[in-house]
C-alpha cells in the first residue's frame, strides 16, 4: 500500500472531507475524501465498497479518476483516492463571476456542456448503467488545462440512506428533479434534470428554482416555470436547457439526443 502525506483540507464534499495528498513513492499530487463510514449497518458497507469498485473501472477524460481506497478499520474511515484537480470546483467558479458581476462566456458553456455530457454518457450507456445522482457546480472540477471533470460518482445512492452519515455540508436540493420530490424511482432522466440546472446557473449565475426553504422549493420545482436564460445568450442555448428542464422526464432529450444538437457537434469537432 502506498505511503500519503497529507497536505491542507481543500473542501468539504456532500459526504465527507477532501484533502490535498501526495504519494510519496513518486511525489505525485492527489487528493483523498474521507467518509466515516462506523455508523453505517453491515449492507450499506458492502454497498459503499462495491460502489467505489464500479467507480474505479470508470476511466474517461471527463471524469474524476479514482485510484484507490484504503479503509482504516480502526476509525472506520475509507479514503477514496483520486486525481488532483488543481483549479477548484465550479461552485467557486460561479460565485467569483457573480462577485465581479461578470458572465460566463456562451462559448464556454458549450464546452461544459459537452464534456459532462461526455462524462454521462460513459455512464449512462454502460452495460451497467450508473447514475450520478448528486450533479452539481460543487461536484464538478477543473483540472489545469481548465477541462472539466464530474466528481463523486454514484456514491449518493449509498450515502443517501437513511441511517446516512452526517452529512458535512447539507445543502439545499436546488437541482433535485420532480420525480424526485415525488419521491419516483430516479432513472438517468433525473441526471438529465440536473445537468439542464447546471447549465442554467452558469448562465444565469442562479439556479433555475430557488426558494427560502425547501417545502417552497418543491412547490417550485413542481410547477417548472423557468424564466429564458439572460438575453446576451442565444435561442439554441436557451432551447436545449429548457428541453432539459422539461416536468415529464420522457420528453426530456437523453445524452445521444443532446450530442445531435449543432452546437455540440462543433464541440466534437472541436475535441477530436
Ligand atoms: C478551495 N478548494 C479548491 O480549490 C479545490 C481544489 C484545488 N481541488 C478541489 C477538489 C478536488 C480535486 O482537486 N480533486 C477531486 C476529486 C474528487 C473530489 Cl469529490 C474533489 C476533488 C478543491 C475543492
Amino acid at each position: 500500500m502506498d505511503a500519503y502525506e497529507v497536505l491542507e483540507k481543500l473542501g468539504s464534499g456532500s459526504f465527507g472531507t477532501i484533502r490535498k495528498i501526495v504519494r510519496k513513492s513518486d511525489k505525485k499530487v492527489l487528493v483523498w475524501k474521507e467518509i466515516r463510514y462506523g455508523r453505517m449497518n453491515e449492507k450499506e458497507k458492502s454497498m459503499l465498497v462495491s460502489e467505489v469498485n464500479i467507480l474505479r473501472e470508470l476511466k474517461h477524460p471527463n471524469i474524476v479518476r479514482y485510484k484507490d481506497r484504503i479503509i482504516d478499520r480502526e476509525s472506520s474511515t475509507i479514503y477514496i483516492i483520486m486525481e488532483f484537480c488543481e483549479n477548484g470546483d465550479l461552485a467557486s467558479v460561479i460565485r467569483k463571476y457573480k462577485r465581479c458581476g461578470k458572465r460566463v462566456e456562451e462559448s464556454r458553456i458549450w464546452t461544459l456542456f459537452f464534456q459532462i455530457a461526455c462524462a454521462l454518457h460513459e455512464c449512462h450507456c454502460r452495460k451497467q448503467k450508473i447514475l450520478h445522482r448528486d450533479i452539481k457546480p460543487a461536484n464538478v472540477f477543473i483540472d489545469r488545462n481548465n477541462g472539466f471533470k464530474l466528481g463523486d460518482f454514484g456514491l449518493a445512492r449509498v450515502l443517501s440512506t437513511e441511517t446516512q452519515l452526517a452529512k458535512t455540508n447539507v445543502g439545499t436540493p436546488y437541482y433535485m428533479a420532480p420525480e424526485q420530490v415525488n419521491e419516483l424511482p430516479y432513472n438517468e432522466k433525473c441526471d438529465i434534470w440536473s445537468l439542464g440546472c447546471l447549465l442554467y446557473e452558469m448562465a444565469a449565475l442562479a439556479p433555475p428554482f430557488e426558494a427560502a426553504n425547501q417545502l417552497a422549493l418543491a412547490v417550485k420545482i413542481k410547477a417548472g416555470r423557468v424564466s429564458r436564460l439572460p438575453e446576451q445568450y442565444s435561442e439554441e442555448l436557451n432551447q436545449a436547457v429548457r428541453s432539459m428542464l422539461q416536468l415529464d422526464s420522457a420528453k426530456r432529450p437523453s445524452i445521444e439526443d443532446l450530442f445531435k444538437l449543432p452546437k455540440m457537434q462543433e464541440q466534437a469537432e472541436i475535441a477530436v
